[in-house]
């Protein structure tokens, strides 16, 4: 017998978000019966400045930390993030949780005219605001033009056409979560974009002493979900990377071990730092992989695009 509870979601309104909020209630809705669901909206500062990029707005974590100091006052229960978009460090008292099963993790290319990357004509412009993307596009095609653009999925989608360029990059994770999968022109192998840490993972955050919602979200939880999302995490947070500069990671389960793989770039993809390792424990893993990319100068990358960004306000 489980206790019946009456459970207060947090969501931010857009589109994608409330799509994953209402995927996720089904999901423990299913494991848990007795339980009710109301979904409570916020709006964060991150929503409401639509036009500038998120590169340079700047604060770790923009659509984040509103959502946990709410969750912290006990306006909600839980909230679903997209994990890439949560920093390294989660706010003392909550916890990650839940990790349903992975979305692909790939980055999808959007053409207007149905080409590939490789196909590309020479000069394209191609739509993101991603200094990740945009470093690993220029690496491999440096003649290409990177054209910032901002906005919910459909408003970038809707740029494709309006901005005149001949290509977007978004993760394919949130296509195929709206149902816009078909849109995708050519996933991105992830030896030529390796996605941003959590790309494609939700996790779900709770306060760390509500038990019986840490019971039910650890039964929705996928166990390499899990640790590809701890390994990545633990690189992440060794590199103690913002969204101001390109880092990439991305772990998966390889014959029952962890293989995680990193990526430190310049934003013009002149510099581009690669690193790999595997093992069992995901945090260990995570950290070597950092160490392997730190070994290489990352940290000279990191420092050199931090000291050019625009100071945090
Ligand atoms: N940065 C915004 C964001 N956060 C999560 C997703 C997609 C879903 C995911 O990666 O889990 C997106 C859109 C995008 O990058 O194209």
């Amino acid at each position: 017998m489980t206790d019946v509870r009456q459970i207060r979601v947090i969501s931010r309104k857009s589109q994608l978000a409330m799509q994953q909020t209402r995927w996720v209630i089904d999901a423990v809705q299913a494991l848990r019966p007795d339980w009710r669901f109301e979904i409570v909206p916020i709006v964060t500062q991150g929503d409401r400045i639509q036009n500038v990029p998120l590169s340079e707005v700047g604060g770790k974590g923009l659509f984040v930390t509103e959502v946990e100091q709410a969750l912290l006052r006990g306006d909600g229960d839980f909230t679903v993030h997209s994990l890439k978009d949560v920093p390294a460090e989660v706010a003392p008292g909550l916890v990650l949780a839940g990790f349903p099963a992975r979305e692909e993790p790939r980055d999808a290319l959007i053409s207007r005219n149905g080409l590939p990357l490789s196909e590309l004509p020479t000069g394209a412009r191609i739509g993101t605001s991603s200094l990740r993307r945009a470093a690993q596009l220029l690496a491999a095609r440096p003649d290409l033009a990177i054209v910032p653009i901002r906005g919910n999925i459909d408003t970038r989608l809707r740029k494709l056409e309006t901005d005149d360029l001949d290509a977007i990059v978004l993760a394919a994770a949130g296509l195929r979560r709206m149902g816009w999968g078909g849109r995708i022109t050519e996933l991105l192998a992830l030896d030529v974009c390796l996605p941003a840490v959590g790309q494609g993972i939700l996790g779900i955050a709770c306060r760390a002493d509500d038990e019986s919602l840490l019971d039910a979200l650890a039964e929705l939880t996928d166990a390499d979900t899990k640790a590809a999302a701890q390994a990545e995490r633990a690189l992440l947070a060794r590199l103690e990377g913002g969204c101001q500069v390109p880092i990439a990671g991305y772990a998966e389960k390889r014959d029952g071990r962890l293989w995680v793989r990193g990526l430190v770039a310049s934003p013009d993809g002149a510099t581009v730092i690669r690193a790999e390792a595997v093992g069992e424990d995901a945090a260990a893993v995570g950290n070597e992989a950092a160490d392997r990319l730190l070994a290489q100068g990352a940290a000279q990358v990191i420092g050199t695009v931090a000291a050019k960004a625009p100071p945090l306000s």
